[in-house]
């Protein structure tokens, strides 16, 4: 079952004249079990970190003010399905114009299902002819550093090599990790609209260049 909910905007923002305004991207969240996607979800929607959340898939409807404007996306908090790890159905990948993969820096086996739902996100994409799809890899519960067993390297050199963005965060620490993962998505949605008319934009560098020398700290 997968439950519709309607948040209000985390940033004064006015109603469009003439209705609401449009959806303008669609960002899917996957990832293992308990790696902390409802977690991350919740957190940027409402700044808070509640601890448990239930197994539910929620789309949520929400929207953000940027570059002052509105801008109306909808995020969709998968659950993981043990019968069809490391698949992303197609109804997902059609609906989804932007990916957020979580793993869990304590979990290794989370790691490598990130790493199979990225290549099959590239491939299937790839074969309906988008050849550049926005996906940002996230390595959550970074408060646990006592229990790491994914370095912050392995997770920046699977990003790098997968043309995707890379953060490492605590859901359950800050808000503003959930806040530069999705804010940085929108970014790339814009991007990837407009690079069918651009060649790979100064922006791509920096980005990956800061996958593998920078952004440590994103809290
Ligand atoms: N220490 C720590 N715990 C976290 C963090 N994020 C989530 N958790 C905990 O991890 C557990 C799973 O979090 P969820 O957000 O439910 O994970 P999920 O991936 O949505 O889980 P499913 O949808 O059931 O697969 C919960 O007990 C959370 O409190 C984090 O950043 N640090």
């Amino acid at each position: 079952m997968v439950v519709q909910l309607s948040t209000g905007s985390h940033q004064t923002s006015k109603m469009s004249e003439g209705g609401p305004p449009k959806v303008e991207a669609n960002i899917l969240v996957l990832g293992a079990e308990k790696v902390g996607k409802s977690a991350l979800t919740v957190r940027f929607l409402t700044r808070r970190f509640i601890g448990e959340y239930g197994n539910i898939e929620s789309v949520y409807t929400h929207s953000v003010t940027a570059g002052g404007r509105d801008v109306c996306f909808s995020i969709w908090d998968t659950v993981c399905s043990q019968v069809r790890e490391g698949w992303v159905s197609e109804k997902q990948l059609r609906w989804a114009n932007g990916f957020i993969l979580v793993y869990s820096i304590c979990d290794r086996a989370s790691f490598n299902l990130a790493r199979q739902q990225l290549q099959c996100i590239r491939q299937l994409k790839k074969r309906g002819g988008s050849e550049k799809v926005p996906v940002i890899l996230v390595g959550n519960k970074r408060d646990l550093q006592h229990r790491r067993t994914v370095s912050s390297e392995e997770g920046r050199l699977l990003a790098l090599s997968t043309d995707s963005g890379f953060f490492e965060i605590s859901a359950a620490e800050t808000y503003h990790g959930a806040l530069v993962v999705f804010h940085e998505l929108l970014d790339m949605v814009r991007d990837s609209r407009s690079s069918g008319k651009k060649a790979v934009g100064i922006r791509g560098i920096v980005r990956s260049m800061s996958a593998v020398f920078g952004r440590r700290r994103t809290e």
